[in-house]
């Protein structure tokens, strides 16, 4: 049993008059590495832009973020984020070669950050950078220093922003599609990566997925979204090996094995943010939809092992 890192209550936010995200909740463990699944729009990079406290301004956030020694992540103003950012919780973000500033070499950019989250004096700083290159696995750190960011392959960046954000040690990483600027061939080394060298530290790391397989192969937990609420969320053996959301079961099933005959892509599409229904927002799509699914919201209760919010569960397999 795993002490608890980040204990997430009721995360709602508006853009406007849009609830992009409608009562979110889950639970992280110390060491614990969690994937948010779901389509394109279901919210995911959204719950980790409110839990960084990147949304000030942009959107109203409300409910509850305890993580570690704070009370609440979302409460925060943003002087408060001084020490906690960068430093105990880092991002690595979907594209490092946008990420990355084109001015600055990698040296600079990984010295600066050690420089000022860790006070190091410039050799010192030096050192760890050079350290750090080194346990990312890119070859030649001393000499990689002194090259800017075009002058490395979408791989070798993304390595460096990994060496960035685990700079500080942080306690919880969030990886927001961290592989998919990258050939498919890279996409597994650089998770495995993330994974090992979070592990390593006792980190605990979020991944933004859209990839099931990926996230059920690298992943303790799983919490899987559907237009901003959480449909299933728990241990991700139990959640996929017998999922009991008829979306979970929709997401299963579109993963693609070799050797199956013919494509079965599902039908209709996430409804827009501006036209939900008023009880569960995957209604429309549903298989195993009742009259009720339309008005009420299902409420995300214990069900076999897992968070779970739905009228009319699968039955187990
Ligand atoms: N800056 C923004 N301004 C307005 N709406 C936004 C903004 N960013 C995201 N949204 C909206 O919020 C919803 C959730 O977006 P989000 O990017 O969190 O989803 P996602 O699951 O991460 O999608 P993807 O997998 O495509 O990155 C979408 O409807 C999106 O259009």
């Amino acid at each position: 049993m795993t002490d608890t890192l980040l204990s997430v209550t009721g995360l709602t936010v508006h853009r406007g008059p849009r609830r992009i995200l409608d009562d979110v909740s889950f639970t992280l463990g110390r060491g614990e590495t969690l994937a948010l699944v779901g389509e394109s729009g279901a919210g995911k990079s959204t719950i980790a832009a409110a839990l960084m406290g990147l949304l000030a301004g942009q959107a109203k956030v409300d409910g509850a973020a305890v993580f570690d020694d704070v009370p609440d992540l979302l409460a925060l103003r943003e002087k408060a984020w001084t020490g906690l950012r960068g430093r105990r919780l880092a991002m690595i973000f979907q594209d490092a070669g946008a990420a990355l500033n084109p001015c600055y070499t990698v040296g600079s950019q990984l010295t600066s950050v050690l420089r000022r989250q860790l006070s190091l004096g410039r050799a010192d700083a030096r050192a760890k950078a050079i350290a750090l290159l080194e346990s990312v696995g890119l070859n030649d750190a001393a000499a990689r220093m002194s090259s800017y960011p075009h002058q490395l392959s979408g791989g070798m960046q993304q390595r460096v922003m990994v060496a960035i954000a685990l700079a500080c040690d942080p306690d919880l990483l969030f990886a927001d599609e961290p592989t998919s600027a990258l050939d498919v061939t890279i996409q597994a080394q650089i998770v495995q990566l993330i994974l090992d060298q979070t592990r390593q530290k006792g980190a605990s790391c979020i991944f933004v997925l859209h990839d099931l397989a990926l996230a059920s192969q690298s992943c303790d937990r799983i919490v899987v979204l559907y237009a901003g609420q959480v449909m299933e969320a728990g241990p991700s053996g139990t959640v996929l090996r017998d999922p009991r959301h008829p979306y979970t079961q929709l997401l299963k099933s579109c993963v693609i094995e070799i050797g199956t005959a013919d494509l079965d892509p599902p039908q209709g599409s996430v409804p827009g943010y501006d036209d939900l229904p008023a009880g569960c927002r995957f209604a429309s799509r549903c298989p195993r939809v009742l009259p009720r699914c339309a008005t009420q919201r299902p409420p995300l209760e214990k069900v076999a092992g897992r968070d779970l919010a739905c009228w009319n569960p699968e039955e187990a397999e």
